[in-house]
């Protein structure tokens, strides 16, 4: 695979580009902080500590989310986060909010995807009552590798004011992670969206993120065929032909929807 990591001197520059950018945003929005969800997972413990970095831990604040099916570990983890880095957080249960959507639509229940998407979109209510209420922008966790391959849900976790980790790999969300000082437990951790029990990325996606990332380099963001992909990665062409296919049917999670032309 292709070896996507930064030197120490790119690292540096890539935190205080996000940095900047974070503090950019907020101040553009005549903000007074920033809010994010806080799973216990790689991207949202990265992107809480650049913000504190950013913003200044009185100017950040965490929800903790849980669901019935996230696991006791990262919603401590979730926790410890919020501590460590010290900012206000609240921890509120969200399985009573997605009940009452089922009990006004029980058709849906049981379908797993749904109501996991359901899940992460009332996580987007719950940040957004917050960001409201204290003026704040709400910051999003997701990397490039989920985003080109559409792995969040649309105006669920997809819901948020700016990315602040959106042009990092998965690898690279790690490896900056552990340079800005992220326990290695955390850096470290297997990829769950939670949406549903005994989930992980990989699993889901059918690829493990070294593979994806690599291709999304060289093919998507990059400019090598899906030929030349296949023979400098050593990967086969469903492979390759498969992430193309899953970033062509997201295309529209990554843009603002459409309205028809206007009449001439
Ligand atoms: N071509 C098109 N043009 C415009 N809109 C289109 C469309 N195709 C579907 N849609 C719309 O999009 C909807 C499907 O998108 P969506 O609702 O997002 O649902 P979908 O993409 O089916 O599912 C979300 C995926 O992201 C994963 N996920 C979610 C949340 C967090 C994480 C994580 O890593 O933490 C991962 C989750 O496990 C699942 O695999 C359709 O119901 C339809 O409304
Ligand atoms: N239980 C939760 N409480 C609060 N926020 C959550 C919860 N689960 C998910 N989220 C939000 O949804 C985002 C998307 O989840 P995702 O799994 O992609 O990221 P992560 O958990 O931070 O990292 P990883 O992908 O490595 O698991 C999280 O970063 C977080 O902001
Ligand atoms: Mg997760």
């Amino acid at each position: 695979m292709l070896d996507l990591r930064f030197s120490d001197a790119e690292l540096d520059q890539r935190r205080d580009h996000i940095l900047a950018f974070i503090q950019d945003r907020v101040d553009a929005a005549g903000a007074d902080g920033a809010v994010l969800g806080l799973s216990g997972g790689i991207d949202s413990t990265l992107t809480a500590f650049l913000a504190v970095e950013a913003l200044g831990a009185e100017h950040v604040h965490g929800l903790v989310l849980p669901a019935t099916v996230s696991s006791e570990g990262n919603m401590s983890d979730a926790e410890r986060v919020a501590q460590d880095l010290e900012i206000s957080y609240d921890v509120i249960e969200i399985e009573p909010l997605v009940d009452s959507l089922l009990e006004v639509y029980p058709g849906a229940e049981g379908d797993r995807e749904a109501v996991g998407n359901a899940r992460a979109r009332v996580r987007g209510v719950m940040n957004y009552l917050v960001a409201n209420h204290e003026n704040r922008l709400v910051l999003g966790t997701g990397n490039r590798s989920e985003a080109a391959v559409g792995y969040f849900t649309k105006y669920g976790d997809g819901a948020v004011d700016c990315h602040p980790i959106g042009t990092l790999y998965k690898g690279q969300v790690r490896q900056l992670a552990r340079h800005v000082g992220v326990p290695e437990e955390l850096a470290a951790k297997t990829a769950t969206a939670e949406l549903w029990a005994d989930q992980t990325d990989e699993d889901e996606l059918g690829l493990s993120y070294e593979v994806l990332d690599s291709i999304l380099a060289t093919h998507i963001d990059g400019p090598l065929s899906v030929g030349a992909t296949c023979r400098l990665l050593e990967v086969d062409v469903e492979t390759v032909e498969r992430v193309r296919t899953l970033y062509e049917q997201s295309e529209h999670k990554r843009h603002v929807p459409p309205a028809p032309d206007p009449l001439e």
